[in-house]
């Protein structure tokens, strides 16, 4: 388990007039934690003597002025999180600030230049790149991209739509099953086995996102976006299977309603973009707080989503993007003192480990079998019908959890879901060990022929040695050899059986298998085991 409080970063936008410098300043060699100092500017109205605060101060992990460049943003905010993803930790990192300020730059990046290209693209290069490098492993990468607009969300990587309209999209809504695990339903889920086939869905889900312009900004995203990267890993062989989530999460503009200066449904998208943003910060307040006992999770849809970084299971970072202009001051203020909130918020993060069910009944599946060969060595009869589907399902049922008996409305209609998607799982499930078991019958078929052959050849060997060597033992009286070795046996049948009857090969019994034969000097004679019984051939 890794203890960690929200890492929280600061990100300055370049300012187009370079007349804005003075603004603010930052000390990177304060005791090792640098601090962004925002200076008000003198308003000669209040007086030259008043009791104004001049000045803020906010401690960051690390503050990135306006040159720093898209390539360090990623190597030192998200690399360390997509490495503990690799290693199997949950990880978010969110980009929050007012409109404008860099958000969907520094998230998705810019257009113009590939170096602009930002977290998420350079994120999913350097997870293909780590897990082709790493052959101990096997990854399987999925992609999921949510947009929450006006507290609905939507499902910006439907394959059956081009959106022409958010409202074209199908609806994502959450479900909640008695553990309080989410459930996002309607949102698909896409496999990417390489970058390009990532990046071709980031580019589908880019498109489908809802751009509309404000006075404030001419392309301003007015929802949240939410693109998680789910990355599954295990070793060859193991049922251990590792699931991790990376959350990339752009929130929409944290201005005030008053300063965005639009009506209509403009100020209906605002009010709800605040709500929101409010209720993430009612959430961060709770947790801030010591021995508060409810978290607010569940008044949006927003914080519902983010409930594991948020004060979870997650390595959480935030990225406050800042747009130092004169005009953006108590934007900018606002945003540092929800960063400083942020920080203090603890997450423990542990691996997220399981069993893999399908693996788990193969396993159990061979073992089954085994032992019924070590039964079948024991009492001499073959267990030969096929399991039943009780006999299959049973080692699923002992991985899976429990349901609780009672439930609300809505935990009930989850449960009804759950049993159906837990049906069609268990038919895809016997069907798939039914071609299991014909394949392992067939292997098994294969390996009674060898025998057989196995069995012809030692047979043949043994002829011809009985023809040049006396034999008279009793352990040869029992294995029924009557007739002298230098006179060849009748028939097969008066031959010296290994096979105790034939057309039990298909009934796939055990046979004993012939031994080498061990010659000894000292003892001038060669002694051969065959199954049980030894035979001193005296030469
Ligand atoms: N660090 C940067 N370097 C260069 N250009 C930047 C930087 N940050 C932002 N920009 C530019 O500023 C403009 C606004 O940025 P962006 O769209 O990322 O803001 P935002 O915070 O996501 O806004 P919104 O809340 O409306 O989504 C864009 O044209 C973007 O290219």
């Amino acid at each position: 388990m890794v203890k960690q409080t929200i890492q929280i970063f600061a990100r300055v936008k370049p300012t187009v007039r370079k007349q804005q410098q003075g603004i603010y300043s930052i000390d990177e060699d304060e005791k090792l934690i640098p601090s962004l100092e925002i200076i008000l500017p003198r308003d000669l109205a209040d007086g030259f003597v008043n009791n104004k605060r001049e000045s803020y101060k906010f401690k960051f992990q690390r503050i990135f002025d306006q040159d720093a460049n898209q390539e360090t943003i990623f190597e030192n905010i998200a690399k360390p999180v997509a490495e503990s993803v690799l290693a199997g930790y949950n990880g978010t990192i969110f980009a929050y600030g007012q409109t404008g300020s860099g958000k969907t730059f520094t998230i998705t990046g810019g257009a113009e230049r590939y170096s602009d290209r930002g977290i998420i693209p350079r994120t999913l290069s350097y997870i293909f790149e780590q897990s082709q490098k790493d052959s101990s492993k096997i990854y399987t990468t999925h992609i999921s991209y949510l947009e929450i607009y006006n507290e609905c969300g939507y499902d910006l990587l439907d394959p059956r739509h081009e959106a022409s309209s958010l409202e074209d999209l199908p609806k994502v809504t959450i479900l909640e099953d008695p553990d309080q695990n989410i459930h996002l339903k309607n949102l698909s889920l896409h496999q990417a086995t390489t970058e390009e086939e990532a990046l071709n869905l980031l580019f589908l889900g880019d498109t489908n996102r809802m751009i509309a312009e404000t006075p404030m900004n001419q392309a301003s995203t007015r929802s949240h976006c939410i693109f998680t990267i789910h990355l599954s890993s295990k070793e060859p062989g193991s049922a251990t299977v590792r699931h991790a989530k990376l959350h990339l999460v752009d929130l929409a503009g944290s201005e005030r309603v008053a300063k965005t200066g639009v009506g209509g449904l403009l100020l209906t998208e605002a009010k709800y973009i605040n709500l929101s943003l409010h209720y993430l910060e009612q959430v961060i307040i709770a947790l801030s707080e010591k021995h508060r006992l409810h978290i607010p999770y569940r008044n949006s849809m927003m914080t519902s989503v983010l409930r594991d970084s948020l004060g979870g299971n997650c390595m959480t970072t935030m990225i406050a993007t800042l747009s130092l202009e004169k005009r953006n001051i108590d934007e900018s203020i606002s945003t540092c003192r929800f960063a400083q909130r942020v920080a203090l918020i603890k997450n423990e993060a542990v691996l997220n480990e399981e069993i893999d069910p399908r693996l788990m009944i193969i396993r159990l599946q061979k073992e089954i079998q085994e032992l019924k060969d070590e039964l079948a060595i024991v009492t001499g009869e073959q267990k030969t019908e096929a399991l039943t589907e009780a006999e299959l399902l049973q080692p699923h049922k002992a991985v899976c959890r429990k349901n609780p008996k009672e439930g609300s409305a809505s935990q009930e209609k989850l449960h009804v879901e759950l049993h159906l998607a837990e049906k069609q799982w268990y038919k895809t499930m016997f069907t798939h060990l039914k071609a299991l078991k014909v394949e392992i019958e067939h292997l098994q078929l294969l390996m009674d022929k060898a025998k057989v052959k196995l069995q012809k050849e030692f047979e043949a060997w043994w002829a011809e040695e009985a023809t040049s060597l006396q034999v008279d033992t009793p352990a040869v009286k029992s294995l029924n050899l009557t007739k002298p070795f230098h006179q060849a046996p009748e028939s097969l049948h008066e031959r010296p059986q290994l096979l105790s009857n034939k057309s039990d090969v298909n009934a796939r019994k055990i046979l004993p298998s012939p031994c080498p034969i061990v010659y000894s000097q000292e003892q001038n004679s060669t002694s051969a085991s065959l199954d049980d019984r030894s035979v001193i051939l005296s030469l």
